[in-house]
């Protein structure tokens, strides 16, 4: 075919397979594509538990509390704070929150735990005597390769091993405490088992809309592309037993790079709780971002309930504690994510910003290529415009006028762009604005 030259790649790609032949996708009446997302979901940063797992070195208590501080100062009022049966560190920090008045009344903490009775106990030890709102959390993997192959167990034995588990719970926590289970890897497990688990633990903890049990379904890997998520996800909101009695949530990571439409499709499917990351760390190739998804919201006119107006502390407080830079690209808080250097954008962005100035601050953000006003975030506007040899004579002007004053006409702006592209050229490099002012002063004199 004369428009399709490529050849066939050598990578063994025979090797795999897609989800259809791994686990039977339930087809469902759709209504997910014709939804809209007009309020935010309960968001459950998990940062402190599947974050901390993913270091190389996992955070001591200075940073587990700082972190923990940060999410509680933006507005998060359901905190994952770890896995208390881990390790001492983590039990240690669970007790603090526990015993030291840290955690807001408004707030809810979140104790992981796997289905042993050995650390069911201990998860438990960690919360004794706090007066706070808790839930505990119970996962084990379901999908039937972990079954095989990890926990070597049948369906009925994995069954049993949850109800044990989730029993123990019941009998050793308080009145006050709230329950969580996650199938792990319920994106690769039979949708008829997960139902059937879905009944027993939402029968042994008394599932009602009062005291509901949260039923968490995880993209532990990424495994498809996000529609059949929202289908798997769809499936569930209508199918789960004790529906009113269960806050469904969602916990997807990014192993195909689309964690974020799995959340977006995964609400519109019926999904009202969202687990992940803030900036995305966890394993692998992380756990969804929560900022990216309350970001989106906010480009979307939709309040976010968390406050992200200040991005840099955030990013600093994050990569303080996970010892991991934020990539330049990173949405909404990379360095370089309001910055044009291409020629055509920042003559957009120069129009748009002189339309701005005219309209009402309240006015819509219609800026092109500026998603949301850098100022949202906290962000200024000197960056928003950086000059190379890809830049033209609109960004160079916009510069020298927004970093020194200094107006060109339209002649000289032709004029001095010629400049500028031979001085980027040669060197290959960016020029600053004091660069540019010089060369300025050199073409034109110091009288402009
Ligand atoms: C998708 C997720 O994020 S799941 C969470 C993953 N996070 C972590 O593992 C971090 C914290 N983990 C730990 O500190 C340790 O793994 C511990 C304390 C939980 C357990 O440690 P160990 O007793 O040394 O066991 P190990 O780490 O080798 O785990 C494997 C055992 O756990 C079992 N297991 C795994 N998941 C579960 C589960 N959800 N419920 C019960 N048992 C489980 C495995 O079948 C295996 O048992 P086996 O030895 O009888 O074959
Ligand atoms: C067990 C759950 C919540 C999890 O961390 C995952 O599946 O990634």
């Amino acid at each position: 075919m004369y428009w399709n030259r490529q050849q066939h790649s050598p990578m063994p790609s025979h090797r795999y397979r897609d989800i259809f032949a791994k686990v039977p996708i339930p087809p469902i009446d759709r209504d997910w594509p014709d939804r809209r997302i007009t309020a935010a979901p309960l968001w459950v940063p998990v940062d402190l538990r599947d974050g901390n797992q993913a270091l190389a070195e996992p955070m001591d208590t200075d940073r587990k509390r700082r972190f923990f501080e940060l999410m509680v100062a933006i507005g998060y009022k359901e905190i994952e704070v770890g896995y208390p049966s881990a390790s001492q560190t983590d039990f240690d920090f669970v007790r603090l929150l526990a015993t030291s008045g840290l955690v807001p009344p408004d707030v809810t903490i979140v104790v992981f735990t796997p289905a042993r009775p050995d650390l069911i106990e201990r998860t438990l030890e960690s919360i004794a005597g706090f007066r706070g709102q808790v839930v505990v959390h119970l996962y084990a993997a379901t999908a039937p390769v972990w079954r095989d192959i990890v926990l070597r167990r049948t369906r009925d034995e994995l069954a049993e091993l949850i109800r044990v588990g989730a029993e123990q719970i019941h009998r050793l926590a308080g009145d006050t405490v709230r329950f969580q289970f996650s199938p792990e890897v319920f994106n690769l497990t039979e949708p008829d088992f997960i139902l059937e688990l879905a009944d027993q633990v939402t029968k042994v903890w008394d599932a009602t809309a009062e005291r509901p049990v949260i039923l968490n379904l995880p993209a532990t890997i990424e495994a498809s592309t996000p529609n059949v998520y929202a289908d798997q996800i769809e499936y569930m909101h209508k199918f789960i037993p004790r529906r009113d009695g269960v806050i469904l949530s969602v916990h997807p990571h990014n192993d195909r790079g689309t964690g974020i439409a799995c959340a977006e499709l995964a609400v519109l499917a019926g999904a009202q709780r969202v687990e992940g990351c803030i900036f995305g760390n966890g394993e692998r190739t992380g756990n969804v971002d929560l900022a990216t998804l309350a970001l989106n919201l906010h480009a979307q006119g939709v309040d976010p309930m968390i406050d992200f107006s200040d991005i840099d502390r955030i990013r600093e407080t994050v990569e303080y504690c996970t010892r991991m830079p934020i990539h330049p690209r990173h949405p909404y808080v990379g360095e370089l994510v309001y910055t044009a250097f291409s020629g055509t954008h920042q003559d957009a962005i120069r129009k748009g910003f002189a339309v701005r100035r005219e309209a009402d601050p309240d006015a819509a953000w219609e800026v092109p290529y500026l998603p949301i006003d850098p100022a949202d975030v906290g962000r200024g506007y000197e960056a928003v415009v950086r000059v190379n040899s890809q830049s033209g004579k609109g960004g160079i002007a916009h510069v020298l006028e927004t970093a020194y004053g200094v107006r060109l006409s339209s002649a000289e702006e032709a004029e001095f762009a010629r400049h500028v592209q031979v001085r980027t050229d040669t060197t290959g490099r960016e020029a600053t604005a004091q660069e540019l002012k010089e060369l300025y002063e050199e073409v034109f004199g110091n009288s402009n």
